[in-house]
C-alpha cells in the first residue's frame, strides 16, 4: 500500500503526482498502472482504446485505489479531449503504438502513422503546457549491429566494441526502404529526434524510454482465443500458442538472431524510478533490458518447451521446433535484428536500477501464468466440431 514516508533517490519527499497514461490498456501499461496502484499515492488518467487488460484494476468499486484511476476510451489518432487530459496531469506517459514485427512490412502506413504521426500531438501538447513528457520508443531504433556487417570470421565479431548498444555513442543502422520491416524502427527514430529536438529548442522535460525485449503476462494474445486466428503477436505469444496448442515453435530463419529478455516486473521498477526522478531522469534516453538474458531464439524455443513442460506437466513434443523462413512467417519485407545487448551505464549511473530475474525463473512464473489463463479455452477450440458445411 501507498505509505507517506516515500521518498525518492535523493531523500526527498515524493508528492502524490496525475499522470495521463496514453496506452494504458497494452501490456507495459497494464504493469504499470498497477504498480503505481498498489504502491504509490499517485493518479492515473488512463487512455487506450481497449481496457481488457485493466479491467481488474478499474472495478468493483470498493477496490483500495478505486478513485485513483480513470479509465478514458480515447483513439489518440481523433480525440480532442487529449489535450485536456494532458493540461489536467504533471506527467504524460506515451506508450501507444502498433508494435508488433508482423504489422511493420504488411502495413508499413499504419505502423508509420501510428508511432509518429499520432504521437506528435502528444509531444506537441507537453511542449506547449510545459508538461513533462516520458515517450517510449525502443531498441529496434538500434537495427542492426555494427559487427553484423564483419566477415563472419572476423575476431572484431567478439570485440564489445562492435556489438553492445549505448544510448548516446551507438548508430541506427536501418536496412533499405524495401525491407519495411524497418518502418517501425525509422518512425520511433524520428519521434525520438523530434522529442530531443523539443527538449534542446524548447525546453521540453523529457525522457525516452528504449526497452529490450519486455516479457511477462498479459502480453499480446493468444490467436483465436482472445485475438484474431490468423494475427501474429510477438514471439513469446507465438511460442506460448504453439506449446499450449502441441505444436511445433516455428523458427524464422533458423532462430539465429540473439535477443536480450527482461522480466516486465523488473523493467516496470525502472520506469518508477524515472517517474519519481525527474531530476535524474530527464533529458536522457535509456536502455532497459537485462544483458544477463541473451539467447538465441532457437534457445529460447528449447527453453520454453522445457519449461512449458515442467509447469503444466505435459510431456515436451518429439520434434518442438521447426524452421519456416521469414518471406512465408512474415511475408516480403522483413528483415532482422541480429543481436541485442544494452549497454546499462546510464540507467545504472542516473537511477542505479538492475534488472534482478534470471530468463529461467522469468519464464516459468510467466507460462505459469499462460497456462493457467488459456490451456482450458484452448482445449475447448481444439474439441470443438469444425461447423458442417
Ligand atoms: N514490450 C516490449 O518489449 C517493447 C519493446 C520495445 C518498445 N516497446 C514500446 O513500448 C510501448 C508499449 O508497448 P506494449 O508492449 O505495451 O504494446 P501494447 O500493444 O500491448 O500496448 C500499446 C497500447 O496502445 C494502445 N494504442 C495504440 N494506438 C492507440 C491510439 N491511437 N489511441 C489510443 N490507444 C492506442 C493499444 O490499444 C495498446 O493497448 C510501445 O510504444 C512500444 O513500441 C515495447
Ligand atoms: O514464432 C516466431 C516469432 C518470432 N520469431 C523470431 O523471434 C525474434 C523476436 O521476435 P519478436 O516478435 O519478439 O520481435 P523483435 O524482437 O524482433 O522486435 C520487438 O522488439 C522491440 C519492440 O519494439 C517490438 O515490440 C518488437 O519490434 C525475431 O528474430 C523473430 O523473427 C520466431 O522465430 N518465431
Amino acid at each position: 500500500m501507498a505509505s507517506a514516508a516515500r521518498v525518492d533517490l535523493d531523500g526527498n519527499p515524493i508528492k502524490a503526482m496525475t499522470i495521463c497514461m496514453i496506452g494504458a490498456g497494452g501490456f507495459i501499461g497494464s504493469h504499470l498502472c498497477e504498480k503505481l496502484m498498489a504502491e504509490t499515492p499517485h493518479k492515473v488518467l488512463a487512455v487506450d482504446v481497449y481496457n481488457d487488460k485493466i479491467k481488474h484494476l478499474l472495478e468493483p468499486a470498493s477496490l483500495p485505489w478505486a478513485g485513483r484511476i480513470q479509465f478514458h476510451r480515447i483513439n489518440i489518432k481523433n480525440d480532442s479531449r487529449l489535450e485536456g487530459l494532458i493540461k489536467m496531469a504533471d506527467l504524460t506517459i506515451n506508450l501507444a503504438a502498433i508494435c508488433t514485427p508482423a504489422d511493420y512490412n504488411t502495413r508499413p502506413l499504419d505502423t508509420i502513422y501510428s508511432n509518429f504521426i499520432d504521437a506528435l500531438p502528444v509531444v506537441k501538447y507537453c511542449s506547449e503546457n510545459n508538461k513533462r513528457l516520458i515517450h517510449f520508443s525502443t531498441c529496434e531504433v538500434y537495427g542492426k549491429t555494427i559487427g553484423s556487417f564483419l566477415p563472419k570470421d572476423s575476431p572484431m565479431r567478439q570485440d564489445p566494441a562492435y556489438f553492445i548498444l549505448k544510448e548516446d555513442a551507438s548508430p541506427c543502422i536501418f536496412g533499405s526502404i524495401e525491407k519495411q520491416r524497418w518502418s517501425y524502427a525509422c518512425a520511433k527514430q524520428l519521434i525520438e529526434r523530434l522529442v530531443y529536438a523539443e527538449g534542446a529548442e524548447n525546453g521540453l522535460e523529457f525522457t525516452i524510454v528504449r526497452p529490450f525485449n519486455w516479457i511477462g503476462p498479459r502480453m499480446d494474445f493468444i490467436p483465436g482465443i482472445d485475438g484474431p486466428s490468423e494475427g501474429v503477436p510477438r514471439v513469446l505469444a507465438c511460442f506460448s500458442n504453439n506449446l499450449l496448442r502441441g505444436e511445433p515453435l516455428k523458427l524464422v530463419d533458423g532462430g539465429q538472431s540473439q535477443r536480450t529478455f527482461v522480466y516486465i516486473k523488473d523493467a516496470i521498477e525502472a520506469v518508477l524510478l524515472m517517474i519519481e526522478n525527474p531530476a535524474r531522469a530527464n533529458g536522457h534516453i535509456f536502455n532497459v533490458g537485462n544483458p544477463n538474458n541473451e539467447v538465441t531464439v532457437r534457445q529460447l524455443a528449447e527453453m520454453m518447451t522445457e519449461v512449458y513442460s515442467k509447469v503444466s506437466g505435459e510431456p515436451a513434443l518429439e520434434v518442438p521446433t521447426i524452421d519456416i523462413s521469414s518471406k512465408e512467417f512474415y511475408g516480403e519485407g522483413y528483415d532482422d535484428s541480429d543481436k541485442r545487448i544494452p549497454d546499462m551505464t546510464i540507467i545504472n549511473t542516473q537511477l542505479g536500477w538492475n534488472p534482478k530475474t534470471s530468463l529461467w525463473d522469468l519464464l516459468e512464473s510467466t507460462l505459469t501464468y499462460q497456462h493457467r489463463t488459456y490451456a482450458e479455452a484452448i482445449k475447448q477450440a481444439i474439441s470443438k466440431p469444425v461447423a458442417s458445411s
